[in-house]
């Protein structure tokens, strides 16, 4: 594929700006990829293992001649690092990021840009539980989707140029705003790493009461769910913080349910079980139906 940018800056190098420079440099869509993450110590791994084509010492000099600018850090971080970098930004730029939420990324970052400089929120529906510079691989966002969620006024073919670029990494790309986002996002990403965080919480705390059986014999479906509660703890702050009412209305609307299973199984209600049940059955056949299928190269890739 054609190369897009002469110049990218991956501001954050962890999991989605490693995978992004693989995935760059697998399809030669940028001339250099220059790097920047805030610990001295990701730095250097960074140089050790050649993520990235130069790394640098500050934001600012990472994003001067950038013709992209994506923002790769916690979503709690975006605005701090909007404003660190604006002032070097280059005239035409396009600054995007990877964050999992999108209405409080657009708050804390569109004040701080300058005019002449796009600004493209983008989410790349593609991840695992791993984090840091040594984490990231080229195939992360191959056949998955990448969520942009642009602004009124966004020039056409600065919009066309990002896409492609997406595509070149291999992901579909779609549209839609940014509360929309969110609230699709609350029900299909956030609440659940919520309800797995719980769920493995109290296992943790019977860990005690069974004498390490939980972990022993832990079955295929606790182990799915330990492996979303191993995700980055700041992230996953953050994206609480951030998402905040979105995830609240979809817990509200879970404990719900739970309260109305709960009653089934007290009262031996098995209709209402086998009924819920059967519904949620077709909602993964829907999923497989769509080609989301476990047959895909990269579903499920990373339960171990
Ligand atoms: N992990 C996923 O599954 C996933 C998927 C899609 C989107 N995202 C989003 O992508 C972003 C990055 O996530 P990740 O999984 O790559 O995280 P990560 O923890 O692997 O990497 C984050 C990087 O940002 C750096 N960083 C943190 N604060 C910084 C700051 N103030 N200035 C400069 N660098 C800073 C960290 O040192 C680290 O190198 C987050 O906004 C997250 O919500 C994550
Ligand atoms: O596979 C995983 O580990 C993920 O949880 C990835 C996942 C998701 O919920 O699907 C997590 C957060 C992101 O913002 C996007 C993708």
């Amino acid at each position: 594929m054609a190369q897009l940018y002469d110049r990218v800056a991956l501001i954050g190098l962890g999991l989605i700006a490693g995978s992004m420079f693989h995935a760059i440099k697998r399809a030669g869509l940028a001339g250099e990829v220059v790097g920047y993450a805030r610990s001295a110590e990701t730095r250097d791994v960074a140089r050790e293992i050649g993520l990235c084509d130069r790394v640098v010492d500050s934001a600012a000099e990472a994003v001067e001649g950038a013709d992209l600018v994506m923002l790769c850090v916690p979503v709690g971080a975006m605005g701090a690092v909007a404003a660190e970098v604006a002032p070097a930004l280059k005239q035409g730029a396009l600054v995007s990021d990877v964050g999992s939420t999108k209405v409080a990324v657009i708050e804390a970052v569109a004040p701080h840009l300058p005019e002449g400089v796009h600004f493209i929120p983008a989410h790349p529906l593609a991840g695992t539980e791993q984090s840091g510079p040594r984490s990231g691989f080229a195939e992360l966002f191959d056949n998955l989707w990448c969520l942009f969620t642009p602004l009124e006024g966004t020039d056409p073919d600065v919009l066309a140029r990002y896409k492609s670029l997406w595509n070149g990494m291999g992901a579909n790309v779609d549209e839609m705003d940014a509360p929309h986002h969110d609230l699709v996002l609350a029900v299909t990403s956030h609440t659940p790493h919520l309800i797995a965080y719980t769920m493995v919480g109290v296992a943790d705390d019977l860990q005690r009461v069974t004498d390490s059986e939980v972990v022993k014999y832990s079955a295929a479906g606790f182990r799915d769910f330990t492996r979303i509660a191993a995700s980055d703890p700041t992230m996953w702050r953050d994206v609480f913080l951030s998402n905040k009412e979105a995830t609240l209305e979809i817990l509200g609307r879970f404990t719900e349910e739970l309260f109305a299973l709960q009653r089934a199984i007290r009262t031996g209600d098995g209709d209402h079980l086998h009924d819920y049940f059967t519904r949620t059955r077709a909602v993964r056949r829907g999923i497989i139906d769509a080609g989301q299928d476990t047959d895909m190269p990269n579903f499920g890739r990373n339960a171990k």
